[in-house]
């Protein structure tokens, strides 16, 4: 049995660099970078008006007076120019801020006149000279790095492609997983079971998680007979990169994975971690670079095994390190982390706070209905206090 630290640290050793694949920038969401993006031109491009009204050559203290509009500039019109610092031009957002101005003074604080056929803007309350202009590169520098490979694409990140014009990106190709669920009392969800079956569950929740970031996968389900395993197991390991097995990894009779897999020429990472849930983890690799990861049948144990070590070996997980506020005392004997089911939520103070959601252990995967994620509550100790602060793993 090894500890979680070292757990994960063998998870993400055997991690290899994916090859990289051209997707259209509406596939991207989901997915991770696997080029540099830089700047094709400052962020604005040009000196942008933000508000409707004229642009006028300010200097501090010519506010008094009148100025003639002599033209009007639209967004997506080359720039126009100011011919007379008495003059105005009249500018809609979005468009170039017209040579020869550096004030925009919106249609609100304005009064408009006629005098000898031309029309007259005076204006009506306090104006900052430069205001209402969005800077050419006041955001961000041409040729400057947007985005690093590595990066996952996400709302905010395809705003940046689109602009950057990328209607397809560099981006690190999907693994090809497979899910397996074994065990003889479990029966397809169309199926109905007998006494003394159950539908099978924790495939179709880890095919979910998966889509969730972006990544397909074939779900599978194998009976408890070792040269059955064998044989299917040895044609799936060809067939795709990853393979996600559920249940009989542990002491049981039937939990034949440890042996078929080591069998198969998997050579076995570590077998069981000092957590609860998800104790009788298996982790192996192949020489050709394949992983296998045996979860734990109790479907709390699978969900958790994903989060904390399948979804990171992925290139997926939370921003940074999450931590939560244990909202009430936690006794947890075993000499174990204890990742504990919590729901979560922000008190008044602003306050990130973990609430336990007792349950009735690894196998009550409705405990997980209420649950925002797991608080690591590490070992070596027993008591855990209100107010204590731990790492948090968010699904
Ligand atoms: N003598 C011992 N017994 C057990 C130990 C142990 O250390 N010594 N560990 C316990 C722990 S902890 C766990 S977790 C489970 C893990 O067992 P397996 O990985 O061998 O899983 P199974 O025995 O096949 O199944 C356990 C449980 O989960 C249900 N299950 C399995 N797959 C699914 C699925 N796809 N969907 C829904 N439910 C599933 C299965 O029906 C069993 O009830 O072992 C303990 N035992
Ligand atoms: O890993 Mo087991 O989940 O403690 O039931
Ligand atoms: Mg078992």
């Amino acid at each position: 049995m090894i500890p979680v630290a070292e757990a994960l640290e063998k998870v993400l050793a055997a991690r290899s660099v994916p090859a990289t694949e051209s997707v259209p920038l509406y596939q991207c969401p989901g997915r991770i970078l696997a080029e540099d993006i830089a700047a094709d031109r400052a962020f604005p491009p040009f000196d942008r008006v933000t508000m409707d009204g004229i642009a006028l050559w300010l200097d501090g203290r010519a506010e008094e007076g009148m100025y003639r509009i002599e033209a009007t500039t639209y967004a997506g019109e080359p720039a126009g120019k100011l011919a007379s610092r008495s003059g105005a031009v009249e500018v809609m957002t979005g468009a170039v801020l017209p040579e020869g101005t550096n004030t925009v003074v919106r249609y609100e604080d304005l009064a408009f006149s006629e005098h000898f056929g031309s029309r007259f803007a005076s204006l009506k309350a306090g104006v900052v000279p430069g205001q209402n202009i969005h800077r050419k590169g006041e955001d961000r520098a041409e040729g400057s790095l947007l985005l690093k490979a590595g990066t996952r694409i996400g709302s905010p990140e395809v705003a940046i492609l689109a602009t950057v014009g990328r209607p397809s990106v560099q981006v690190y190709r999907n693994p090809s997983v497979c899910l397996v669920s074994t065990g003889d009392e479990l029966v397809d969800i169309h199926e109905t079971p007998l006494p003394h079956q159950i539908r099978r569950s924790s495939t179709y929740q880890l095919s979910a998680a998966l889509r969730e970031i972006g990544i397909k996968s074939d779900i599978q389900h194998l009976r408890d007979d070792a040269d059955g395993l064998f044989r299917a197991l040895q044609t799936y390991l060809r067939q795709h990169d990853i393979l996600i097995l559920t249940g009989g990894v542990s002491a049981g009779k039937k939990d034949y994975l440890p042996e078929v897999l080591e069998r198969l020429g998997v050579t076995r990472q570590f077998h069981q971690v000092a957590q609860r849930p998800g104790k009788p983890l298996w982790f192996g690799t192949t020489a050709d670079g394949k992983a296998v990861f045996a979860l734990p049948g109790n479907p709390v144990s699978t969900f958790l095994c994903f989060l904390k070590y399948v979804r990171p070996f992925l290139g997926h997980g939370p921003k940074g390190k999450p931590v939560a506020t244990l909202s009430e005392q936690v006794i947890f004997k075993p000499d174990l982390t204890y990742f504990m089911p919590v729901a979560t939520y922000y008190n008044e103070e602003g306050r990130h706070v973990a609430r336990p959601l007792k349950g009735s252990g690894s196998g009550d995967f409705a405990n997980l209905l209420e649950c925002t994620g797991f608080l690591e509550l590490p070992v070596g100790r027993t008591d855990f206090a209100a107010g204590e602060v731990f790492p948090y793993l968010p699904f």
